[in-house]
């Protein structure tokens, strides 16, 4: 596994306004927050909290209201292909095969064809894809676009890779199985990766450290860090720790359903059974 030296996000008393004229709200209020080099950072909150908007900021597609986003020390005010992005839904060309969609931002770059393809099949290779390169988008299943899709952000060597419910369209299976995949690129190239998500447990199995959203207008109201050993397989979300951690997820985002959250939670590796008592 490398160590990354680059990636390093500072977002700074954040506030972000949306709308126009009586229209106008704060989507985001005051998120402060730091990602090391090569962290993998997932973001939860309800429906409209403004995780996406959160995202749009670092990716430097819309602008701060108040306060800053820093990446690795340089203030971020507009979009740069140093910081890639993956969408739930793809935005390949249809037109284009699978080498030349993975291949295109080094076409913008003004590398050589024979270069480009050769870096892009080496993308294809890591994402599981070999064999593919000349394929159709449209001829490819949902989860084979998306590799693609991580392939064509992956080409342009991102220090951050920031991911808006990439897998939400997925089925279960398929969905499990990106993860995976996507931990194991992650640990090869050890991007920094900001990664939102509805799903509980795929923050569980995917991050380093889980930041939770109040409703909008957006602020941080709880950041868990987790340290499950990685490599990081299926069995871990049956373990015991795992399940303390779902439960302590589900009642900061969920209140409705009176799930008492952990006064504590247990260390990993050494789970204490008496704080399992879940009064409901
Ligand atoms: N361009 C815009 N103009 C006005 N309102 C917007 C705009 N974009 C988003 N919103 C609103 O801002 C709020 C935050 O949106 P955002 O997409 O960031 O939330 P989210 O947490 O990602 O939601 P979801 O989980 O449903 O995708 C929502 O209430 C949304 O309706």
């Amino acid at each position: 596994m490398t160590t990354a030296q680059f990636g390093k996000i500072d977002i700074d008393r954040l506030h972000i306004q949306l709308g126009k004229g009586k229209r106008r709200f704060e989507a985001l209020h005051d998120v402060s927050m730091s990602i090391a080099p090569g962290e993998f950072v997932c973001v939860l909150g309800p429906s409209g909290c403004g995780k996406s908007t959160l995202l749009g900021a670092v990716a430097g597609h819309l602008p701060a209201s108040e306060g800053s986003v820093h990446v690795d020390d340089a203030a971020v005010d507009g979009p740069h292909p140093d910081r890639g992005l993956v969408f739930q839904h793809h935005t390949l060309f249809p037109w284009k095969k699978v080498l030349d969609n993975v291949a295109f931002g080094l076409k913008m770059k003004g590398l050589a064809r024979g270069e480009r393809h050769q870096r892009a099949r080496n993308l294809l290779k890591l994402v599981g894809l070999e064999g593919f390169e000349h394929c159709y988008p449209a001829h490819l299943s949902g989860g084979m676009q998306q590799r693609v899709e991580i392939a064509r952000v992956l080409i342009n060597h991102p220090r951050v890779m920031l991911m808006d419910e990439p897998f939400g369209a997925l089925d279960a299976q398929t969905r499990l199985k990106m993860q995976e995949l996507l931990l194991e690129v992650w640990a090869g190239i050890k991007t920094t990766i900001l990664f939102i998500t509805h799903d509980i447990d795929e923050a569980l199995f995917l991050a380093d450290r889980i930041l939770i959203l109040s409703p909008r207008p957006g602020r941080i109201i709880e950041e868990i860090k987790l340290e499950f050993p990685r490599p990081r397989g299926p069995e871990l979300v049956t373990s015991l720790q795992f399940t303390e951690f779902k439960r302590h997820c589900l009642a900061l985002l969920h209140p409705e359903a009176k799930v008492r959250p952990l006064e504590r939670l247990s260390p990993l590796g050494a789970p204490n059974l008496t704080d399992i008592q879940f009064a409901i």
